[in-house]
């Protein structure tokens, strides 16, 4: 069982205020969501505990013990899954897994997946976006790192992949304390132990539907 906590998370980018005294907390067996609208800060907040991109200030601590976030990936903390494909397009998907793979079981446990095994000679650039991101998942998910942060897993794609990646995660969080940020708020809904929204540089407790509408992440129409 690990724990992760971050409280005083604060980021401007100039005299644009990002993130203010911002706390988070995951542990082994947890997916936690964090909603926002565009621009609120979300990337942001996983870029940094990720070690990609300074914050002006966090306290980090992993199992109770100060942590440095200087060390998230040296000592492979916290494996991320950008926004952004990251995989060279050129690439067969098998040709693919030994790059972050080096054991045989660990290729196999990928390359043997159902989605993965009727892929597997497609070139990376011409899959489609939901076995894509379900690929990049695989990839990373199964990352030994006792933490995991999602950016935007289910957006764009189609329904039979999000029933996919829900699956993945549902099994994976028995192993990992799992971050996730999406605006495809049924989906993170359903897979979700607790929710947060970042709004004003701060997170906020988020229970249902009706907590996004009254802090005005969702329309009323919403519900129609
Ligand atoms: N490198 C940067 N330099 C300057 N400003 C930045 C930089 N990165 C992000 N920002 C700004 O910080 C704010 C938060 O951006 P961020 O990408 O974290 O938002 P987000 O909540 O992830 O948005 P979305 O839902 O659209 O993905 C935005 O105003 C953005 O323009």
């Amino acid at each position: 069982m690990h724990k992760l906590s971050v409280t005083e998370l604060t980021k401007a980018f100039g005299t644009n205020p990002v993130l203010d005294y911002a706390a988070i907390e995951c542990k082994t067996g947890e997916i936690v969501s964090i909603f926002g609208r565009n621009g609120t800060g979300k990337s942001t907040l996983l870029k940094i505990l990720f070690g990609t991109l300074k914050a002006d200030r966090i306290r980090l601590s992993i199992n109770d013990k100060p942590f440095v976030v200087e060390e998230v990936i040296p000592q492979q903390k916290i494996a991320y899954l950008p926004q952004v494909s990251f995989l060279p397009k050129s690439i067969k998907v098998r040709d693919v897994v030994p790059l972050y793979y080096t054991s045989e079981i660990k290729q196999d446990n990928i390359l043997y997946d159902p989605v993965i095994a009727k892929i597997a000679n497609t070139k990376v650039g011409s899959l489609s976006m939901g076995q894509l991101r379900y690929f990049e998942l695989l990839l990373i998910g199964n990352l030994s790192h006792p933490f995991l942060m999602l950016d935007e897993p289910f957006s764009m794609i189609e329904p039979l992949y999000r029933d996919k990646i829900r699956e993945f995660l549902f099994d994976l969080k028995f192993t990992k304390g799992i971050i996730l940020t999406d605006h495809y708020y049924d989906d993170v809904f359903s897979v979700a132990d607790r929710n947060l929204l970042l709004k004003n540089g701060r997170l906020i407790a988020i229970n249902n539907k009706e907590d996004l509408t009254d802090h005005g992440y969702l329309s009323g129409n919403t519900f129609l």
